[in-house]
């Protein structure tokens, strides 16, 4: 579970997150959704303190992450960025395997879960020794996420992951990494701007203006009662 409270980001004189309060409950999907700059990727990159809040406070299983020290803390909060975010002198096989290693795990286990992964991905094993510029973007973006992973985090930040893919493959690439049952157990917060992903993607949708939250709630709900003209708009309804 992550709760976020009263969570402000200042940069200089801009406010780019304007106390914010959400609390995403265990294994669900939580979906950042709203116009370029309204300050997702801040609030994304707060919980796993890749930014410092100004004020507020972010507590993940009920403890503060400030109390958490940053790089251990990092390892059990998987994290996917736009075009997998993959470093490029690393195999797919080191790629996954990368934090299985930093956290001790010996040889056997880090290439059973890595060859697991690369099954429920459906990544043919003959990609595991090519580096990521001899990949497809779409098979970027699954080691991305099989890295992300791979040492089973309670949680799963996702920053635009689909968006360096086109129209059809984004839309194969999400149906098949959500249907996922390891996903399906993992507490996930994804960033986007694009609505239709955001409504098959959500179990609620936090829907953001300007650093401010203007509705949060299940898409349905959004759909049916949007609180005002601004949600209307967005959602093209
Ligand atoms: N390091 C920084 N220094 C100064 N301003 C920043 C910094 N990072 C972000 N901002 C500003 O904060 C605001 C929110 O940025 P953020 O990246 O969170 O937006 P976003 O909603 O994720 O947008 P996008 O969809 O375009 O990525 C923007 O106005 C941005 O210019």
């Amino acid at each position: 579970m992550i709760e976020l409270t009263n969570l402000t980001k200042r940069f200089a004189t801009h406010t780019a997150v304007d106390n914010v309060s959400i609390t995403v409950g265990k294994g669900e999907t939580m979906v950042l959704l709203g116009t370029s700059g309204c300050g997702k990727t801040t609030t994304l990159k707060m919980i796993n303190r890749l930014i410092e809040p100004t004020s507020g406070s972010i507590r993940v299983d009920g403890v503060d992450v400030r109390q958490q020290a940053g790089p251990d803390f990092r390892r059990r909060i998987g994290y996917v960025i736009q075009d997998g975010g993959l470093f490029p002198h690393y195999t797919v096989a080191e790629a996954i395997a990368t934090v299985p290693k930093l956290l001790g795990w010996n040889e056997t286990d880090s290439q059973q879960r890595t060859r697991e992964l690369v099954g429920k991905l459906q990544l043919p094993e003959s990609l595991l020794n090519r580096y990521p510029a001899e990949l497809s973007g779409g098979q970027r973006q699954r080691v991305g996420l099989a890295r992300a992973l791979a040492a089973r985090p309670p949680v799963v930040l996702m920053d635009e992951p689909f968006g360096a893919l086109d129209p059809f493959t984004r839309r194969h690439v999400r149906r098949e990494l959500f249907g996922l049952n390891e996903l399906k157990e993992t507490t996930v917060v994804l960033v986007t701007h694009d609505v239709s992903e955001a409504l098959e993607l959500a179990d609620r949708i936090v829907l953001m203006d300007k650093g401010r939250i203007v509705q949060i709630g299940p898409p349905d709900e959004l759909l049916n009662q949007p609180a005002t003209d601004f949600v209307r708009d967005f959602l093209d309804i």
